[in-house]
């Protein structure tokens, strides 16, 4: 398995380059203030700027005003954009960034669909549904529910851990997965033991 990571839910230095020590693909940022992740702008922007090469910082966003976001990604070039809510494609591909659209799953839901109402996007994130809860929510979906050979790279989320990540990877085969609570000491603060395990398990063969 070389599965690409992205370590969600970044709030302090030390734990991003903890990540990217154990070699983290891609650090989420979630600029959502209702989370308890929640990172100011001027915090991220600052962890950014340390980042070794050769890893992405994803700015995440729940239906943010255009003004926000700017203010983040326009501090540095580097910036990929998340987009966790109900953004349109019109809307996402507004800031010419490569974007990752998520997608929440639900029994019934016509994921070619979804993911086809988003050409612009880098890629798709399958993410869990949980009523109320827009992302982090720290359960499961049914991956069953997940079409072969989409038109876009998948990227796996919703309650990922070290202890299921090989099983996952087996039976999506996704481009990249992605984590948050599944590797956390408690919210917004990462555990290093967890960390390394879940990355050792996506990239193991
Ligand atoms: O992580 C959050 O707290 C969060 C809050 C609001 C919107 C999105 C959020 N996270 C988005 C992510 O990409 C998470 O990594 C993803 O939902 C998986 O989270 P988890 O199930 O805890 O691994």
């Amino acid at each position: 398995m070389n599965c690409r990571v992205k370590i969600c839910g970044i709030t302090n230095l030390e734990d991003a380059m903890m990540a990217c020590n154990h070699g983290a693909d891609a650090l989420g940022f979630v600029f959502y203030e209702k989370s308890p992740r929640y990172v100011s702008p001027e915090m991220a922007n600052s962890i950014v700027k340390q980042l070794p090469p050769f890893v992405t910082p994803v700015a995440l966003f729940v239906d943010a005003d255009s003004s926000l976001i700017e203010s983040v990604v326009g501090a540095n070039s580097r910036w990929m954009i998340q987009f966790h809510g109900n953004e349109s494609e019109s809307e996402c591909r507004r800031y010419d960034r490569p974007y990752m659209k998520a997608l929440r799953v639900q029994q019934g839901d016509n994921i070619v669909a979804l993911v086809d109402q988003y050409p612009s996007a880098t890629a798709m994130l399958l993410d869990a549904y949980k009523a109320g809860v827009p992302g982090g929510t720290g359960e499961v979906f049914d991956w069953s529910l997940i079409p072969a050979d989409l038109s876009k790279p998948i990227v796996l989320a919703g309650g990922l851990t070290p202890e299921n990540i090989k099983q996952a990877i087996n039976q999506v085969a996704p481009y990249a997965v992605d984590v948050s609570g599944g590797v956390e000491l408690s919210k917004g603060i990462k555990s290093e033991p967890r960390v390394q395990e879940f990355i050792r398990g996506a990239k193991s063969e």
